[in-house]
Formats: C-alpha cells, sequence, structure tokens
C-alpha cells in the first residue's frame, strides 16, 4: 500500500517527514496510520545521526485538515471512539517525548486533529498565505478536540484564548496565531521549510510566554481565577446552547480536570468524553451537514451542463438586499460589479454596505487599507444603463412589482449581450411570470438571497421551465464564489424556505392570538433550538413583507396559507417591524438589538396574553408545521431531495443543526409518531395540520427517509 508518510534525511542531520494522504486532495488522519508513523518514530529514536525533525504537508495548499471525519462515523460505539482517540494520544505523547527537537511546519488548513499534531511538536513555524488558517473547529461537528488539544492548547496559549478557540471553533490566521503564541514565526511560504530546519538546528526553545492581561494572570494564575472562567464560560455556553448541544460543556470540564489534576488525567476525561461525542445523536447530525454540503460542492446544479465564467456582474437596485448582493459579489466572488439605481442615494447605499464589510477586516487587521480600497474599486455605479453591455450576469434586486421586474427584463435584453443571464431575488413571484417579457427565457433564472445577505450562508437557485441548464449551472457557481450554498429549487410560490416558513410564522400568529405572550412563543422556540423567536423573526424580515408574501402563497397552495386576517391591523398602526421601528417589540433609536415587547400591539391586535401553554407544545405546533410543507415540497419537485431540504432549512432560516434539518429529524421522531401528532392537532385545530400523503405513505410502511 502506498505510504503516506515519507522520511527524508539532510545532510546537516535534519531529518524531513512529509504527509501525503495517497489520492486525497486533503491530509486527513486515520487510525490506519498509527502503526506506520510508530515505524518512523522508533527508526528516529534509533538513529542517532538525526538531529532534528521538521514535519511538512506534501499537499499543495493544505496542512492537514484534522481527524478524517468518516472515520468517526464509521465508530459504532463510544468504545470504537475511545480507543480512536487513545491511539492519537500514544503517537502524540510520543512524538512530544522526542529528544531531538520537532518542528511543524504549516501551510494552509491547519485544524482539529491536524493542529493537535503540530500542538505535539516543539516549536510550530506557518506561512503567511491567506489559505492558513489554524483551528479547532470540532466543536461545530458536535465534537471536541480527542487528540490531547484540550490539554496542550491551555497549556500552550492559556486557558481563556483556548476555550474560546474550542467553544467557537475560530479559524485563527496566521498573524493572530503568532500573536497568541500558537506559532513560534510566520514566514513566506517560499522560505517556510527552510526556516523549520533553522529552527531544528537552533534546538529546542521553550515556549514563549503568552503576554496576558494583568486581570487574566490573576484569574489564570489562581484557583478561585480558573473556577472564575470555568463558571463564566458554562454560563455562557448554557445561555447559548439552550442545552441542545452536549459538547462545550464537555470541553470545559476537559479542561478543568486537566488543569486542577494534570495532563494525564486530562487526557484520560478527553478521550472519554471524546467518545461520548462522536456515538451522539447531535454530533451525527452535524457530521451529516459537513458531508452534505462537501457533497453539493461537487454538483453543477444541471446535469452535464458546464458553467459560463462570470467576468462582470451588474445589480439592479442598491437598496438592503441589492447593495448586500453587491458587497458579496465584489468582497467575497471579487468580481467587478457595476451597480444601478434610478437614484444616487440608493447607490451611495451599496457603496456604503460594501465599504462597511470591508472596514470591519481592516479594523480586525484581517486586511490592509489597500486590499480594501482595491476592492471598493471593483464596485462602480450608475444612475443609466451606461457600462452594462458586458455583463455575463445581472441580478434584480428591486420592489416585488412584476411590472417593474418586466421592464428590467426587456431593458437588460436591449443593453446587454444576449447570454447575459437575469437572475431575480424575488422572494415570492413566480420566475416563470418574469419570464414572460423575455425573448430569451433561457437567461432567465431566480437568485433568492436571505437577508442580511453577507451573513446568511444559503441562496435557492430558481429554475423555470424553460431556464437553460447553463444558466443554472453559471448563477450556482457564480453564488458560490461569493460564499454561499447554493440549493437548486423549482418555481413555485414561496420556492422552498419562505414556504416552510410561512406555515410556521402563521402558526405561531395564531398562537399569539389564542394568548400565548410574544416572550413566551419567541423563548419556546429558542429553546427548541431556532436562533430566533418567530416573533422576532417577523419583526425582522418586516411585517408588511409577510402580509404581502401569505396572499400570493394562499392563492396558489392553498387556504392553510392564510393568515390570521388580526394581523392586518398590524399594518393599519404602521407597525412594519424593525425596519420603521414600530412592531412587536420596542427599538430604540440607534440600539441593534430590539429592547422590550411593545405591549401596545396586544391592543392593536385586540388580545390580552393569558396563561402560557408548556413552551415544548408551543414549539411542537409551529415545527410541525414547517415538517409538513417541507415533506410537500419534496412531494412538488419544489427540492431536489431530503438533503436539499435539510440544508435549505438550517441555512436559510437557521432550522437547529443539531437536528440534522426537517428530514432527519423526522427520520428521528418517526413519520408515525409525525402523523399521529398532525392528526391529533387537526382533529384539535383543524385541516391545515392534516398531515401530507407521503407522510401518510411513510407511516404505514415505517419508512425513512436517509
Ligand atoms: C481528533 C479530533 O480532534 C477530531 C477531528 O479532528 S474532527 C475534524 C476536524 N476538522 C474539520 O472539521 C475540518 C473539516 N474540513 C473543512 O472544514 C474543509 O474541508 C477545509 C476548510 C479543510 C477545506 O475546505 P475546502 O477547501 O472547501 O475543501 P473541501 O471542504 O471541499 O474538502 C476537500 C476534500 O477534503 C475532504 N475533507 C476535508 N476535511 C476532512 C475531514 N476532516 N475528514 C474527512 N474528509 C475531509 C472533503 O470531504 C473533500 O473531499 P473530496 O473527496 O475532495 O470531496
Amino acid at each position: 500500500m502506498e505510504k503516506t508518510f515519507n522520511l527524508t534525511r539532510r545532510d546537516d542531520g535534519i531529518a524531513i517527514l512529509t504527509m501525503d494522504v495517497p489520492g486525497e486532495t486533503m491530509n486527513t488522519l486515520k487510525a490506519q496510520f498509527g502503526p506506520e508513523i510508530s515505524e518512523i518514530l522508533a527508526e528516529i529514536k534509533s538513529d542517532s545521526s538525526i538531529r532534528g525533525l521538521v514535519l511538512i504537508s506534501g499537499k499543495k495548499d493544505s496542512f492537514v485538515a484534522g481527524a478524517d471525519i468518516s472515520m468517526l462515523d464509521a465508530c459504532k460505539t463510544a468504545g470504537d471512539a475511545k480507543a480512536l482517540s487513545q491511539q492519537g494520544h500514544v503517537v502524540f505523547n510520543e512524538l512530544e517525548a522526542l529528544t531531538i527537537p520537532v518542528v511543524a511546519a504549516i501551510h494552509g488548513a491547519c485544524l482539529g486533529g491536524g493542529l493537535e499534531l503540530a500542538l505535539a511538536c516543539h516549536q510550530r513555524v506557518c506561512s503567511d498565505d491567506g489559505k492558513t488558517m489554524l483551528g479547532v473547529p470540532e466543536v461545530q461537528l458536535g465534537l471536541l478536540p480527542g487528540g490531547g488539544g484540550t490539554q496542550r492548547l491551555p497549556r500552550l496559549v492559556g486557558i481563556t484564548t483556548a476555550l474560546d478557540m474550542m467553544l467557537t471553533g475560530k479559524q485563527i490566521r496566521p498573524k493572530q496565531a503568532l500573536k497568541m503564541g500558537l506559532v513560534n514565526d510566520v514566514v513566506p511560504q517560499t522560505i517556510l521549510l527552510q526556516t523549520a530546519v533553522e529552527m531544528a538546528l537552533a534546538g529546542k526553545r521553550a515556549p514563549k510566554p503568552v503576554k496576558k492581561s494583568l486581570v487574566n494572570q490573576v484569574l489564570e494564575g489562581t484557583s478561585f481565577g480558573r473556577n472564575i472562567i470555568f463558571d463564566q464560560a458554562t454560563k455562557q455556553v448554557e445561555k447559548k446552547t439552550q442545552g441542545n448541544y452536549p459538547a462545550p460543556a464537555k470541553i470545559i470540564d476537559c479542561v478543568r480536570q486537566g488543569v486542577a489534576k494534570g495532563m494525564q488525567k486530562g487526557l484520560e476525561v478527553e478521550a472519554g468524553h471524546f467518545a461520548e461525542l462522536v456515538v451522539s445523536k447531535e454530533s451525527e447530525a452535524l457530521r451529516s451537514i459537513f458531508f452534505a454540503t462537501t457533497e453539493m460542492k461537487k454538483e453543477t446544479g444541471a446535469e452535464g451542463a458546464s458553467p459560463r465564467k462570470v467576468k462582470k456582474a451588474v445589480i439592479l437596485g442598491g437598496g438592503l438586499m441589492g447593495g448586500g448582493i453587491a458587497s458579496v459579489t465584489t468582497t467575497k466572488a471579487k468580481i467587478p460589479v457595476r451597480v444601478k439605481d434610478i437614484s444616487e442615494k440608493g447607490l451611495s447605499n451599496a457603496l456604503a454596505y460594501a465599504y462597511k464589510l470591508l472596514d470591519k477586516g481592516v479594523k480586525r487587521r484581517h486586511m490592509t487599507p489597500a486590499a480594501r480600497d482595491n476592492l471598493m474599486a471593483l464596485m462602480t455605479t450608475t444612475t443609466e444603463y451606461k457600462g452594462v453591455k458586458d455583463a455575463d450576469i445581472v441580478v434584480e434586486a428591486v420592489f416585488e412589482d412584476l411590472a417593474l421586474k418586466h421592464q428590467m427584463v426587456k431593458d437588460i435584453e436591449r443593453e446587454c449581450g444576449e447570454h447575459t443571464i437575469f437572475a431575480s431575488n424575488t422572494s415570492s413571484l413566480p420566475i416563470s411570470q418574469i419570464a414572460e417579457a423575455a425573448t430569451r427565457p433561457e437567461n432567465v433564472i431566480g437568485l433568492h438571497y436571505f437577508s442580511p445577505v453577507e451573513k446568511m450562508p444559503l441562496v435557492e437557485v430558481i429554475a423555470h421551465a424553460k431556464t437553460s441548464p447553463e444558466t443554472i449551472a453559471t448563477t450556482v457557481a457564480f453564488a458560490r464564489k461569493q460564499g454561499k450554498t447554493p440549493i437548486v429549487v423549482q418555481d413555485g410560490a414561496g420556492f422552498y424556505v419562505n414556504r416552510i416558513l410561512a406555515l410556521y410564522m402563521n402558526e405561531a400568529a395564531q398562537l399569539l392570538l389564542e394568548g400565548q405572550s410574544v416572550e413566551h412563543l419567541d423563548k419556546a422556540l429558542v429553546k427548541f433550538g431556532f436562533p430566533v423567536g418567530p416573533i422576532t423573526l417577523l419583526d425582522e424580515v418586516g411585517i408588511d413583507v409577510g402580509a404581502k408574501i401569505s396572499p400570493i402563497l394562499e392563492k396558489e397552495l392553498g387556504e392553510r396559507f392564510k393568515a390570521p386576517a388580526a394581523f392586518d391591523k398590524l399594518l393599519g398602526d404602521d407597525r412594519k417591524g424593525r425596519k420603521n421601528g414600530k412592531g412587536f417589540y420596542q427599538y430604540g433609536a440607534s440600539s441593534k438589538k430590539a429592547k422590550a415587547v411593545d405591549e401596545s400591539v396586544y391592543g392593536v391586535l385586540g388580545i390580552k396574553p393569558g396563561t402560557n401553554k408548556d413552551a415544548k407544545a408551543v414549539a411542537e405546533r409551529c415545527v410541525v408545521q414547517m415538517l409538513n410543507e417541507a415533506v410537500r415540497c419534496l412531494d412538488d419537485g419544489i427540492i431536489a431531495s431530503p438533503r436539499d431540504g435539510d440544508i435549505g432549512a438550517i441555512f436559510g432560516i437557521g432550522f437547529p443543526p443539531f437536528l440534522g434539518g426537517p428530514f432527519h429529524y423526522i427520520d428521528t421522531l418517526g413519520a408515525a409518531n409525525l402523523v399521529r401528532i398532525l392528526e391529533g392537532y387537526q382533529s384539535q385545530l383543524g385541516s391545515r395540520f392534516e398531515p401530507c400523503e407521503r407522510l401518510k405513505t411513510m407511516a404505514q410502511e415505517n419508512a425513512h427517509f436517509f
């Protein structure tokens, strides 16, 4: 079998150990490497001519991406997973115990077990390349660093910094890594190996003491202070996870026990907790999301079609959405953008949006002012159709008015090239209707972003019957370059995300009218695992937007989408939500966060909050509406697969990731159980809860989606 590790000796006595997993784009740590590594370590120990060791990757642009996640998926029991962690501990401890200096030369992704491998080396040097990132993202997979990271990281960079890294899974850039003491040096890639060799020749160096604030020194230097850190971290984690994610608390426990009882005990605790997490349903769900998104990256969105290169984009409308789309196109995709708006105000909004995003990077020292200005130079503006002829794609983000969009289609066909794609950011109008104005309907497509554009990862790519495969593939590739996760959905009112969201929100509105308080409703769904509650979301999206979409959905999809009539009173009282500072919540002049519920809203709706129902029952009524409609969307062909339905709900509306998405969650609940729940509500509350046919069939057949 081809070797993964190759040891070469230099005349100066430094040995180079190159890791290059055969046939894979990324190096990942696999259990079968154990014997090979042990053999190499024995060889190194027995060869007195070797004065030092440099560990480097043979991959073009990555060091080690962590343990092989599919290997973790193969663990059938906690015992299997514990053995993996313990095997890692043995190898990394042996590496760390070498008497000769060991230096890791890092370029590209150094994540998870890859960073733990580097931490077992005596020193680390990384390249200053933008591709070089260091981190322990295990928590995002419902795991914890199981290769000694919970013990080595705090000892190297301090407890607070280590906890921050492990509890967020954040990726650290080279300069930050140097500053926090994670690496000993940062150099251009061209001299990375040479620098590592020189560090090895210079002999072992004790890690430089990490610069800490006085407060931090006191806190981390005393057991009393350390307990404050751990207790604070525990409180923050409980608030953020609502008890839905077990990994963070276990991470804190590993560090706490390791600091109090020594590294050996800490490693034992780490292996135990790691094992429990690997076989947890939360981690299984989160790993399935990783595999789904990785698989999706390889799909063009249209069988057999190749995307055309997008060298220039035009955005019609410089408002909130247009400004966001223009910003991600320049800052992420690095594609020249021309923004057209009817007013200078709209244009300056788009420029300001992009500048604000980029300037954040400058303030955080991720970017130089020059880099910011270069990216800003990619965005130009116009109030007329000038300089748009060579656009490869035009994204319209104007009012939801069909006549206006028809006019835009005609304008673009007149002003741009015959292959220019017309992509509409509409959130509700059928693309087929927009395409009616086109002489080249094959170029017309939907490209639906979610607000705020720079934060929400999902976009829906909506093909109508005449959209060409090449238009689909080009639009999907364009969205990916913007850093988005696109799902291709079929044309229909509300497409996928807004369609499943509408019923969820309507049920929350019904509960509100039955006397549940706004706070109780929002808290119940946050406890369930959503990032924000439905009423907060309605204020954020805009009560007027919801009111505009509902009748379109009801007309095309049926009575179940009818929004409660009482909600019309809100618009009558000019309550649009955050956008005009008046909705269900109060909004201070400058405050980002809503302050408190605007109690006067109950009077407008003609209701009085009564006794709050059990939070789980409140959440269940809203969630089962979303689940039922998600299955209808699959049945209607709006989404191509349960996988896309899960990713769309998680990345589009924050469906709780630890549940894996609506379809994974239905498998967990069981179709028969869900049908029983829905039928129960149907008998109590009416036909809007009627289970869809596919669910009933699955219930009878005890079928699953995955
Ligand atoms: C011991 C413990 O601490 C446990 C761990 O280490 S758990 C793993 C921790 N590591 C991670 O979570 C990193 C996961 N990977 C990524 O975030 C990304 O792949 C990347 C940032 C490293 C690179 O991103 P990108 O350049 O977009 O490349 P892809 O995501 O498309 O990945 C390319 C191929 O590599 C495969 N891959 C990447 N990481 C892993 C992994 N940890 N395990 C298994 N496979 C991995 C990925 O599936 C792609 O494979 P393909 O065959 O080329 O599709």
